[in-house]
């Protein structure tokens, strides 16, 4: 059968380009080329899903579809393809072959897969000769598109994250799927504020008017860590530049208040500037390894002075405290990711970078969490964020987060990318 791409374009991601970047850049490229498409345009919200499921039953795999839209719009697909999948008990997953056109907001996929424009080729072909009068702009925007057309196989699984949400009184959910971010705390809560500034603030503005109103919130939750199918669970030591046996905690359990708790599996970055996530990237994963994510952690209470505020002038003291320290070392995060360097000071003062005091971040490579809320009168600590989608946990109910095994049988089948 001969190859067909299948467009899924979504009018409503990012400043709504995308329409006219495909119908621009996309598909002449693939006339030139004589390759076979099908345009699919999303009508509204999960409508990705819809057509990713369509995909599912009606093509052959492997599948190459290309997203033309944001973070959310791949999200929506990979959703509507695995739950699709589940309900039809004969149907294998496939291989799906993703192309990301960064045509959203934030678009951290495509800048973690793409961090830099890649080097132009230098053998002469007809794809460089239709793209010479092409701007640096619209190539780096073609990057993933260019590396599908040029390689056969793109190297990279795109690890899926499955979140079930229990509770005592209701039965578990259906599995939130995720590939770019799992969170809660400070970052879900961002979310969940800066939905309600969109049409206010429809930029990355959003986001700073949001984090305002949390820095200083502690969210009340236990942990327990969860290893990797097989494997331990690790964490990064700033002091060897490397894993190490978990050093923080006894048992698996991390006890609250949490700041900040926030997954990944893929992506350093979330926006073009802020490295969350910088041992993806410095200090990788093997892949042949079973599928890990990595963890930043923020517990208030480990700040010397955050303890003392509290000590001698209550909640409202460290609260304050806090939100000045973490300003400062989320700082560090549009500085390359630095702040998983940090040490505290004995006492008090200013952070180090590689001091000699405890970690300011914990920083955890494993197989999952779970995310227990420990008070049930405190709503934000039970906001869990699924790639910018905003799930509730029930009253003392808990999330409990792995990454999918893709399986011992070698199986192709998943989600893939280029780099
Ligand atoms: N035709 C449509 N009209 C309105 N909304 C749509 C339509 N098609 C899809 N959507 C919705 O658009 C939303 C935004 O898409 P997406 O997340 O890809 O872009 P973004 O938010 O601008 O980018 P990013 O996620 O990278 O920050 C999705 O939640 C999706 O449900």
């Amino acid at each position: 059968m001969p190859e067909v791409y299948h467009l899924i374009v979504n009018p409503a991601a990012g400043h709504g380009k995308a329409p006219e970047f495909v119908q621009n850049h996309v598909v002449p490229l693939l006339h030139h080329l004589g390759i076979a498409f099908e345009l699919h345009e999303t009508k509204g919200v999960r409508d990705a899903g819809r057509i990713g499921a369509e995909i599912l039953t009606t093509t052959s795999f492997p599948v190459k579809v290309v997203i033309a839209g944001g973070d959310g719009t791949a999200h929506e697909m990979i959703e509507g393809v695995l739950k699709a999948e589940r309900d039809k008990k004969d149907q294998a997953l496939g291989r799906w072959e993703l192309v990301i056109l960064p045509l959203g907001t934030a678009n951290a996929l495509f800048s973690s897969l793409f961090p830099q424009p890649p080097e132009p080729p230098s053998e002469p072909s007809s794809l460089v000769s239709y793209l010479s009068d092409t701007g640096p702009d619209v190539l780096y925007q073609l990057s993933s598109l260019l590396a599908s057309l040029k390689s056969t196989t793109p190297a990279r699984r795109l690890p899926i994250t499955l979140t079930s949400l229990e509770s005592p009184i209701s039965p578990p959910t259906e599995p939130i799927q995720s590939h770019i971010v799992l969170s809660t705390a400070l970052h879900a809560a961002i979310l969940s504020d800066s939905e309600a500034l969109r049409s206010s603030y429809p930029g990355l503005e959003r986001f700073k008017i949001a984090a305002d109103q949390n820095l200083g919130v502690f969210f009340k939750a236990d942990v327990r860590l969860i290893p990797p199918h097989s494997g331990k669970i690790k964490q990064y030591d700033p002091s060897v530049g490397n894993w190490v046996d978990p050093f923080t905690f006894g048992e698996d359990t991390l006890s609250g208040p949490f700041a900040y708790f926030l997954s990944t599996t893929t992506t350093p970055r979330l926006e073009p500037s802020f490295v969350i996530s910088p041992l993806l990237a410095t200090l990788p994963p093997n892949p042949s390894d079973p599928p890990t994510m990595d963890i930043i952690v923020l517990r208030p209470l480990r700040d010397p002075a955050v303890r003392s505020a509290l000590a001698s002038r209550g909640d409202e003291a460290a609260s304050e405290t806090w939100k000045s320290r973490i300003r400062q070392v989320m700082g560090w995060a549009y500085k390359g990711g630095g702040h998983v360097d940090l040490t505290y000071p004995a006492h008090r003062g200013e952070t180090e970078v590689k001091g000699g005091g405890e970690v300011v971040v914990e920083t955890f490579r494993c197989g999952g969490f779970e995310w227990v809320p420990t008070d049930a009168e405190h709503e934000p600590s039970h906001i869990v964020c699924a790639d910018g989608s905003l799930h509730t946990i029930e009253r003392n109910g808990k999330a409990t987060v792995q990454v999918m095994d893709p399986g011992h049988d070698n199986s192709d089948d998943g989600f893939w990318v280029w780099a």
